[in-house]
């Protein structure tokens, strides 16, 4: 559905995304993850037309975004929720985006309600908080029910709940068929989320998988009332084992059900058993390193 090729952008000597390529599947969510500066919000730019590209293309069922005859109705793109006019109401601002679109107006109040924004409606969004924004930056997009999302840093502003239902939201579509990329540079507020990683670092994309795949379990993180025979049980077992501060044991490299057969035989009962997971900024520091 979305092919990105060669996607390049330097802005005077700096190239700040550089040969940027990944297809897109529909049915899928797709996580586009990098710390701050890494160039996603320029490729999600580029790839929707706002930013010129110095090279490369990006392609939406086969045709440049600019020549798709009414793109909002193909891509859904939340990439600057604050660019909302303040003395407008929400409402006001989604039927003018419904007539650019050629949404019905019924369709308005049917995405306040989708984003649970019906009762701030008839609010000025100058008083609306960031979440809120949010908020209706996603009504936005979904107005005219498109294939595609494409979301830059869409947890912005959510509270828990707010990232909870936003995934539930996307999740749904992906079932439906759709395809989505949301960017984000916290891996907590999309791992969860997304069928598929692309994390990118200094403009190139450092590594493409499933979230099992690039962020597999490192070892197994365990607890048990008397700790220390644990620890014996396994060290006996063969196990290394590190002793964590807060009294959890960390065995490297063991998967859980491993660790549970070692406390199961030595009678020894569990109150916690947990894959150990790399965070984002170790895989970065794996990545980095490692090229
Ligand atoms: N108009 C511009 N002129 C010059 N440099 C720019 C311009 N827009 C972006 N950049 C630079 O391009 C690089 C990538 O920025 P981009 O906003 O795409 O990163 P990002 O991964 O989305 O980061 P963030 O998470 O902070 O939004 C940054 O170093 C930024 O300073």
């Amino acid at each position: 559905m979305i092919t990105v090729s060669g996607l390049t952008k330097r802005y005077g000597d700096r190239t700040v995304v550089d040969d940027v390529s990944f297809a897109l599947e529909p049915g899928t969510v797709t996580g586009f993850l990098g710390p701050n500066g890494a160039g996603k919000t320029t490729t999600m730019r580029m790839m929707t037309g706002l930013v010129p590209v110095s090279s490369g293309t990006a392609t939406v069922g086969g045709r440049r975004y600019g020549d798709l005859p009414n793109p909002g109705a193909v891509v859904g793109t939340l990439l600057d929720a604050s660019a909302v006019h303040p003395g407008r109401t929400g409402r006001m601002h989604l039927q003018l985006l419904a007539s650019v679109i050629g949404v019905p107006d019924s369709r308005v109040d049917e995405v306040l309600s989708v984003v649970g924004l019906a009762d701030a409606a008839r609010r000025r969004v100058g008083g609306y908080s960031l979440g809120m924004r949010q908020r209706l930056g996603i009504a936005g997009a979904l107005l005219a029910d498109p294939p595609v999302l494409v979301f830059d840093e869409p947890a912005n502003g959510l509270d828990p709940e707010g990232i909870r239902w936003m995934r539930d939201l996307l999740r749904g579509h992906a079932a439906r068929g759709g395809t989505v990329l949301l960017s984000s540079h916290l891996l907590g507020e999309v791992e969860h989320t997304v069928d598929r990683l692309l994390v990118i670092g200094g403009g190139r994309i450092v590594a493409d998988g499933s979230v099992a795949s690039l962020l597999g379990a490192e070892g197994t993180s365990v607890r048990a009332d008397d700790a220390a025979a644990l620890a014996r049980a396994l060290e006996a077992a063969g196990f290394h084992v590190q002793h964590e501060a807060d009294g959890a044991l960390v065995v490297p490299g063991a998967e859980p059900p491993a660790v549970g057969a070692v406390a199961a035989s030595a009678g020894i009962a569990l109150s916690d058993l947990r894959p150990v997971q790399r965070g984002l900024e170790d895989l970065f520091f794996q990545l980095t390193t490692a090229s």
